[in-house]
């Protein structure tokens, strides 16, 4: 291994706890909201930028016009086989192949995890109503990624640069869908911090717990909004910055299910660099480069999906 792939170090993590626990023990994040008013983010409160860019997690209004229908439905069925009726299109997504690194149907051996991924370039593939939504959540997140650019000081010149051109939409735009099998006796999901830059999420329900200044925290969603937080490559851009933007470790709680409920379900937009591209780091106002984007994503998320206690 050289020694970029260690470039981050690893840290312990908490054990996960179970849902029954995590709601009981862990009191609730009190995130920042903000809104979209005429195609800017608005913070309700005057530090909600910078006080969301320090928590890592904030809540954002979802914008008039965007159906997440087809989104919940599609979480909710992908991992079912085809039964011949008007849901099929949402259905049977295990055994269809995505072209593309990271696509396609995954089954989490250590958790109750099960997720579909596809990058924007496939969404054509998917069900009616969903790539407008993905499209819908990707230009939240740019606006999001914009905002904090800007916020913390980057010049405009250099965006494109730091971000590997995801500032001009040119990046991996990955809408991922996930259910948790309630019958399944392991945790949700390990902790672990996404590795891009702005990831936008739907989810109805509690189940997700973060760490927040070194508490966790439970992150429940709020009807009408989405979450957002940030992931590592945002850290690592601003990491020696007076104001660096935290990517929390956050993963979900064991899920558990009275016999006919239905199981939790959520989906994302995760807002990568392209996988040709290089992770930086701003200091001296001046970009430096650290590591490929390739080596980046792989050590990022080989940490993700494992069963040891550390990230
Ligand atoms: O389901 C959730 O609440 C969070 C899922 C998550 O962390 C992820 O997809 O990276
Ligand atoms: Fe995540």
């Amino acid at each position: 291994m050289n020694q970029s792939m260690t470039y981050r170090d690893r840290v312990p993590l908490p054990p996960m706890p179970d849902e029954y626990e995590a709601g009981l023990r862990y009191p609730p994040a009190n995130l920042e909201r903000a809104q979209v008013r005429a195609g800017e983010l608005v913070f309700d409160r005057e530090d909600g930028l910078q006080r969301a860019c320090a928590q890592g997690f904030f809540l954002v209004g979802i914008p008039e016009g965007v159906n997440t229908d087809p989104g919940d439905t599609l979480a909710a069925e992908f991992h079912r086989d085809r039964t011949g009726d008007h849901l099929d299109p949402f259905r049977g997504w295990r055994d269809v192949e995505i072209p593309g690194d990271y696509q396609g149907y995954f089954d989490r051996e250590h958790d109750q995890w099960e997720n579909l991924y596809v990058e924007s370039a496939n969404w054509h593939l998917l069900p009616p109503g969903v790539a407008p939504l993905g499209h819908a959540m990707t230009d939240l997140g740019l606006l999001v990624l914009c905002s904090v650019l800007r916020g913390v000081g980057i010049p405009r010149d250099a965006w494109a640069t730091v971000t590997s051109a995801l500032s001009e939409k040119r990046g991996h735009q990955m809408l991922a869908f996930n259910h948790f099998r309630s019958t399944k006796d392991t945790r949700g999901s390990k902790f672990h911090r996404d590795s891009g830059w702005v990831t936008v999420l739907r989810s109805t329900e509690p189940g997700l717990l973060a760490l927040i200044d070194g508490e966790l925290r439970s992150v429940d969603p709020v009807p009408g909004h989405f979450i957002v937080n940030f992931g590592s490559s945002l850290e690592v851009l601003t990491e020696r910055l007076p104001a660096p933007v935290r990517a929390n470790v956050h993963g979900v709680a064991h899920t558990r299910r009275a016999p006919g409920t239905p199981d939790r379900t959520s989906y994302a937009i995760f807002l990568d660099s392209a996988l040709g591209g290089t992770i930086h780091r701003w200091e001296d106002n001046t970009a430096h480069p650290v590591q490929s984007v390739a080596e980046f994503a792989e050590q990022e998320v080989n940490r993700t999906y494992d069963d040891t206690t550390h990230l």
